[in-house]
């Protein structure tokens, strides 16, 4: 049930307060009537009381003196407004009198009252000196009391309306000054409203309550906290729409594709840098599949719907296809997106083109490639260089072993190769070296690797071999190297190779020792007539591996510097001075020195002693002073190296050379063949400032034999007496190696060197000369140098 509600406030108080004024009002009146309904019944009981007690000595009387007289008296009293009926009886209860008017009901007012309260009746004896004469009985009327009341309610009713009328003029005062200040109040908050923070409109009015000064005081503060909060919240949206601006500038001019894509794989935002890379317009592309412009099928599925939870947040690579058709990648960076229960509802995620970059990046790893290619390969032939099979050998080795597998070395060397190359020329030799690798590349066993190792030399390593099937597959490759044939100007060239092979583990375990191995075997090889295959056999392999160690301890000592000049004074019989020194070659192991004899044949075997030579004679150069004579000893075999003709003449041409007394002494230990072209180089030497002496140590087979042809060659001096005395040397110092059959050329060494020690003899000059060493003060000198771990050199 809805009730009637007045709009304003001011209504509304208004009709509370007269609500409530007619309720005080109304019980008011009511109370006032009731007073007066009950005051009138009262005095309606009075009236009676009093009309009865005129009445009863009247009757009295008429009963005893006059009874006919009683209804003409009764009759008249009965005609009283207030009395309706009057009874009289006799003592006996019989009727005297009886006489009514019509009963008029009562007012309902006085129904309110108690039936008692009411008496209508009022009843009397009436007594006389007689005693009793019996009872009146008066009835009091309703008409009266009903007049009174009907008054007494208009009365009320006046009362009443005039309260109220006054009441709610009194209210309507009331109200309106309360609501009085709550009218700028009004005022003042429509005013805030409209956004007037005038300090004017925010004064409270003087007059009002102190609640509504409180309201507005309140309401004032209010107003200036929301205007602070207006302030702030406009400043605030000022920045956002700031930082907004700024945004917007930075997605649209960043280098990336800003993409965001709902959870169905759709587009949902991109910045215009997605028109720049790919050419498709932002507005085309929005709402549609991103995998639409992936180009491969993989990428394509990280976009499906219920799969964005497994995409790479970062460092995933998309192949994009532009609208050219051309693919442009681009490096992924992905925030996925959740909702509060964690469920992905999409991505946002910047998309970098790196096309360029992955275009440089496969160029520099291809570079890389091709440097790395550089490094480890030999760029004549194409296969490994000696490095790479270093490492690549430890590596295979150390892998094999420890899976238990066997490694097989096969090394290849081409026989006659210098000859190849003095004879068609290097072009050729070239060529046959591509040849050989290309051959062997194109049997490449399976897990094996080629290497050039050395010149004309090369390696292969076969994986998970035996000694038996490298064997077969050694006799393999020489079959296929054997048919290779190089066409020539004139005519054709085949080459024939020599081939030692080594396993391991059983010829070595450490790769030092497998190739020292597989060596060995192709030392043999080259021993037994070349062009041939050799596997090492155990025995075999122990007679030649003492050369091939002293050989490897070679090789390091001259990498290590071990390798040093000693210079032997040369002392002067007569003065007892330093007349020259010999420079012999020694070499350091451990505290002591090994004797040239011990290890000049094996570099002379092994080709290493063209650099021992060189590196000697440069430094007894650069260690002695220019003035004084150096005899230094050079093996023959060193014209035979590479180079090392013109290196010599570069050395004695060189300043520190230049201008001093120099004897090179040739020592020989095989018949050297004196070509032409050898007897112009000595010729060169001499004519350069060098004496040139030749040493045989005795063997015997000598260059002497050509010394005709060779003017101006000077023998060694004991050579010389000796063949003063008609012997051409001496034929007991010549043995012959069993297993070489070669002349034992360290026992040779032995024992001219034992020999050349105690050797006295004289200069061309006549001088005596005798070795310095035999002398306590050089030796002394000498000793001391080398306990100072410098290169025993003695001065004068
Ligand atoms: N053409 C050419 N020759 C080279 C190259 N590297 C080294 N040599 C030559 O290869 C030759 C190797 O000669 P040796 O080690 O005496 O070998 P060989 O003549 O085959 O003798 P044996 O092995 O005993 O049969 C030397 O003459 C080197 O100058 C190269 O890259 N090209």
């Amino acid at each position: 049930m809805k009730f009637f509600q007045p709009r304003t406030l001011h209504m509304r108080i208004m009709l509370a307060i007269a609500m409530l004024q007619l309720l005080v009002v109304g019980l008011f009146s009511l109370y006032m009537l009731i007073q007066q309904v009950g005051t009138e019944i009262t005095n309606r009981q009075v009236l009676g009381h009093k009309m009865i007690a005129i009445t009863a000595p009247a009757v009295t009387h008429l009963i005893e003196f006059d009874p006919h007289g009683i209804d003409t008296y009764l009759g008249t009293v009965l005609g009283d407004r207030a009395i309706s009926a009057i009874t009289v009886k006799d003592g006996q209860g019989n009727q005297l009198f009886q006489q009514s008017k019509e009963v008029i009901p009562l007012h309902p007012v006085a129904g309110w009252f108690q039936a008692a309260e009411l008496k209508p009746t009022v009843t009397t004896e009436l007594k006389s000196s007689r005693g009793s004469l019996g009872l009146i009985t008066v009835q009091l009327s309703n008409d009266v009391l009903n007049e009174k009341i009907h008054t007494l309610l208009n009365d009320v009713s006046y009362l009443f309306m005039l309260l109220l009328g006054v009441d709610l003029i009194a209210i309507q005062l009331l109200v309106k000054s309360v609501m009085a200040p709550l009218t700028p109040l009004a005022a003042m908050a429509r005013e805030v409203s409209q956004g007037n923070w005038d300090k004017t409109m925010l004064a409270t009015a003087a007059n009002a309550s102190d609640e509504v000064k409180n309201l507005s005081d309140a309401f004032v503060e209010s107003a200036k906290t929301m205007k602070r909060q207006i302030r702030e919240l406009e400043q605030t949206r000022s920045q956002l729409a700031e930082n907004e601006l700024k945004l917007r500038n930075l997605v649209n001019n960043m280098q990336e594709v800003l993409l965001e894509v709902d959870q169905s794989g759709h587009i949902t935002f991109l910045n215009p840098t997605w028109e720049a890379l790919t050419g498709y317009a932002t507005e085309t592309t929005l709402h549609r599949p991103f995998a639409e412009f992936l180009i491969q099928p993989k990428h394509q599925s990280y976009f499906e719907v219920g799969r964005l939870v497994h995409i790479p947040l970062t460092d995933l690579q998309l192949e994009v296809r532009a609208r050219d058709g051309k693919s442009v990648w681009m490096q992924m960076s992905t925030s996925l997106q959740r909702d509060e229960s964690g469920t992905v509802t999409g991505l946002i995620s910047t998309l970098e083109d790196v096309t360029e970059t992955l275009h440089l990046q496969e160029l520099q790893r291809q570079h890389e490639q091709d440097l790395y290619r550089l490094t480890i390969t030999d760029p004549l032939t194409g296969v490994y260089n000696r490095r790479h099979f270093d490492d690549l050998l430890e590596n295979l080795l150390h892998m094999n072993l420890h899976k238990n597998l066997p490694l097989a070395l096969v090394i290849v060397d081409i026989d006659g190769f210098k000859f190849i190359n003095d004879t068609y020329g290097h072009p050729v030799g070239d060529e046959v070296l591509r040849k050989v690798a290309s051959t062997l590349r194109a049997n490449e066993h399976q897990g094996g690797a080629v290497a050039r190792i050395a010149g004309d030399e090369f390696a292969i390593l076969l994986q998970n071999v035996n000694a038996e099937e490298a064997s077969r597959i050694g006799h393999m490759i020489h079959e296929d190297l054997s048919r290779i044939v190089l066409p020539l100007t004139v005519g054709q060239l085949t080459i024939q190779t020599s081939i030692g092979i080594a396993v391991a583990p059983l010829h070595g375990k450490i790769p030092l020792d497998l190739v020292r191995a597989a060596d060995v075997a192709l030392y043999h090889a080259k021993q037994s007539g070349r062009n041939r295959v050799d596997t090492l056999s155990k025995e075999r392999g122990e007679a030649i591996m003492d050369i091939f160690s002293q050989g490897f301890e070679l090789r390091n000592a001259i990498s290590a510097g071990m390798i040093l000049p000693f210079m032997q004074p040369i002392v002067d019989l007569k003065t007892r001075k330093i007349f020259a020194y010999e420079v012999l070659t020694r070499m350091r192991r451990g505290d002591g020195f090994v004797p040239a004899d011990d290890f000049i044949p094996i570099a002379e075997d092994l080709g290493l002693i063209r650099d021992m030579d060189l590196f000697v004679i440069g430094e007894s150069l650069r260690l002695i002073p220019k003035n004084v004579h150096l005899f230094v000893n050079i093996s023959l075999n060193s014209f035979f190296a590479p180079e090392f003709t013109q290196q010599l003449r570069d050395l004695l041409h060189s300043p520190i050379a230049k201008g001093r007394p120099i004897t090179l002494e040739f020592t020989e230990r095989q018949t050297t063949e004196m070509s032409a072209e050898f007897i112009k180089m000595f010729n060169e030497i001499r004519a350069g400032g060098c004496n040139v002496a030749l040493d045989d140590f005795g063997v015997g087979y000598s260059t002497y034999s050509y010394l005709p042809t060779a003017p101006g060659i000077r023998q060694d001096r004991r050579q010389l007496r000796a063949a003063a005395q008609g012997k051409r040397g001496r034929r007991e110092d010549r043995r012959t190696d069993p297993r070489t059959g070669q002349c034992d050329r360290r026992a040779h060494h032995r024992r001219t060197h034992r020999r050349r020690g105690n050797h006295r003899h004289a200069d061309q000059d006549g001088r005596e000369l005798r070795p310095g060493l035999l002398f306590q003060q050089a030796g002394q000198r000498a000793g001391q140098a080398l306990a100072d771990g410098r290169s025993c050199i003695i001065t004068h």
